[in-house]
């Protein structure tokens, strides 16, 4: 075989569990795991520049506050600022009562000892020991057989033990990891697990910690689930066991995976904030935690300070948050493209409070995350009439009748394509008035007096023509009509209303009337908005705008 660059012959495929009695299929989730966060152990452990003990301390306060009551803290035996930050947790009274911390360390004497230095005085501590399982890690780097592994595994697990007994004050709860336990034959993880699992004797009251590490995930998702459905019918002990997961993303499925291993028999979530870890990362707790919330199951973490999550993980780790990153990503609840727009402006209307959320192309409420409607709706060269629109309405207040939308798109999208980016919502407002409500022109509305008589009406209108006032008098069938009758009898130019919509803007003594209209004068459709405030001068006003604007075409003026 040639190992020459880029050659998938390099490579061989993952071997499948021949398993057909698999039960995960057609479960399903009803509730959250239990979560630990390893941001502080994992998270810290590949990043560039490890955190500072200020950037843990800040990273702690977050987790706490999201709600979560299992947090790995460290390799307290690796560094001297991870054994600090957990001498702080512990003498500067940090850590709630209702919260665990968990340590990490190899199945090495020396390391377990320290380790246990690192932790002492606090109330309850997981003790998390691993050791490697898998054929490339027994044969290439232990140089190792299975039973060299399971006597390492073994070894460590007494020495967790009796390191324990000399701090009776602290209450023990025992972890392991077969570290790559997911590229490991499935037999032989259960039989190091055993052998653990022997050294410890849990109970049901007094439960140990499994936790089985897709260390390089190198399979598709359901055949770890395969793997942990396996593991959990064969393990000795199994109902004094809390079976933990920790996937990782390298080939983007750790979410995936772990939710199937739930699906499998899996009590328990190990991740990260936004996905940080080794190479592509730890399983990202906040998306498996949105995708239970996004389903109506309380994820038991708050997710609700998005920004804040945000914040702190970057501070702490120095890396951005992807604008797409699901659930929390800054572009992630907004549309670009027209009929998108179009469907969440119409869902966003018929969406009532007391109903389950139902709005297309918007999976939960951005508000609960807390992000505004504002900005949902973004508007570039991709968005047709519905984006321009939805962005008015948030500033004038009003819902723009269709045929002022269509209207409004055509100058929006010119700015759109010229600008070659996004059309801000000042913008928008700003080519709106531009277009619509200029309030320059030939014909100025300076007074007006309505006589009316059944069904007819009569105005009397004085109207500033340049220099000069018209006096109009016009008959109709309301007040607008007639003065349409009394401008044509006045400049002989003919106007057919085509499209006329009134809102009122405010409330109270602020309150003030738009008048929205479309016309044909001489075979041209012409638009304008008028405001005032008061209702019949903004019907009348509009008139003359959309004659100013015809006016100002060359085959009116001509
Ligand atoms: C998948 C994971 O994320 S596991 C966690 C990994 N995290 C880290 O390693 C971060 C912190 N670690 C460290 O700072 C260092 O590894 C230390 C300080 C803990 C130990 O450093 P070192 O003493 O230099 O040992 P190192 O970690 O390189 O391990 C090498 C030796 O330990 C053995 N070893 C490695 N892991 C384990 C283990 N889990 N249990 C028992 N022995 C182990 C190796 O076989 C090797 O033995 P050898 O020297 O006889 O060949
Ligand atoms: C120590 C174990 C759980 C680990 O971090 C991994 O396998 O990725």
């Amino acid at each position: 075989m040639s190992h020459t660059a880029f050659n998938h012959e390099k490579y061989r495929a993952f071997p499948v569990i021949q398993k057909l009695d698999r039960r995960w299929p057609g479960n399903t989730i009803e509730q959250a795991p239990d979560w630990c966060s390893v941001d502080l152990r994992d998270g810290n452990q590949a990043l560039i520049e490890p955190m500072t003990v200020e950037q843990k301390q800040r990273m702690w306060g977050l987790l706490v506050r999201m709600g979560f009551k299992e947090i790995e803290v460290g390799f307290p035996a690796a560094s001297q600022p991870d054994y600090d930050f957990v001498r702080w947790l512990i003498e500067a009274n940090q850590i709630p009562e209702d919260v665990t911390i968990q340590v990490l360390v190899q199945a090495r004497d020396e390391l377990i000892e320290r380790t246990y230095e690192a932790v002492a005085g606090a109330r309850r501590v997981v003790i998390h020991v691993y050791n490697s399982t898998s054929p490339v890690q027994r044969n290439k780097v232990f140089a190792l057989d299975k039973q060299g592994i399971i006597d390492i595994a073994r070894r460590g697990a007494a020495k967790v033990q009796s390191e324990a007994r000399k701090y009776p004050r602290t209450e023990w709860v025992f972890q392991y990891s077969p570290e790559s336990f997911s590229s490991t034959e499935v037999e032989f993880a259960v039989d190091v697990c055993n052998a653990v699992i022997d050294q410890w004797q849990p109970s049901r009251e007094k439960k140990a910690i499994i936790n089985l590490p897709a260390t390089v995930e190198s399979a598709m998702p359901n055949v770890f689930a395969d793997q942990v459905e396996y593991f959990c019918d064969q393990v000795n002990q199994r109902d004094a066991l809390i079976i933990s997961i920790h996937t990782h993303n390298d080939r983007g499925c750790a979410v995936a995976a772990a939710e199937l291993a739930i699906l499998a028999g899996a009590d328990r979530i190990e991740g990260t904030l936004l996905g940080n870890g080794e190479r592509t990362g730890n399983m990202d707790i906040v998306t498996m935690a949105m995708n239970l919330y996004s389903q109506g199951i309380d994820p038991q973490l708050d997710i609700s300070i998005a920004d804040d999550i945000i914040a702190t993980v970057e501070a702490c780790t120095n890396i951005k948050t992807h604008p797409r990153h699901p659930w929390l990503g800054e572009l992630v609840y907004t549309a670009f493209s027209g009929s998108h727009q179009d469907a969440i402006r119409k869902c966003l209307a018929q969406q009532r409070a007391d109903e389950h959320w139902d709005v297309a192309y918007l999976p939960i409420d951005p508000q609960d995350i807390g992000r505004s409607y504002q900005s949902v709706i973004r508007v570039n060269s991709q968005s047709g009439k519905g984006g321009a629109a939805y962005l008015l309405e948030q500033q004038l207040g009003i819902e723009l009748p269709r045929w002022l939308q269509v209207e409004l798109a055509q100058p929006i999208q010119t700015l759109a394509e010229k600008q070659q980016g996004e059309v801000e919502p000042q913008q928008v407002l700003q080519v709106f008035r531009q277009h619509f409500m200029s309030r320059e022109g030939q014909y100025q509305l300076a007074g007006y007096q309505i006589d009316r008589q059944g069904n007819q009406h009569h105005v009397q209108a004085s109207v500033s023509d340049a220099d000069d006032l018209m006096l109009i008098h016009g008959h109709g069938s309301g007040a607008i009509s007639a003065f349409v009758d009394g401008m044509h009898k006045a400049t002989g130019i003919e106007i057919q209303i085509v499209q006329f919509d009134e809102h009122s803007l405010g409330e109270g003594a602020d309150a003030s009337a738009l008048a929205l209209m479309q016309v044909n004068i001489r075979g041209q459709r012409y638009t304008a908005v008028a405001q005032d405030s008061d209702i019949v001068a903004a019907g009348l006003s509009v008139v003359l705008a959309c004659l100013n604007t015809a006016m100002k075409s060359a085959s009116i003026a001509a």
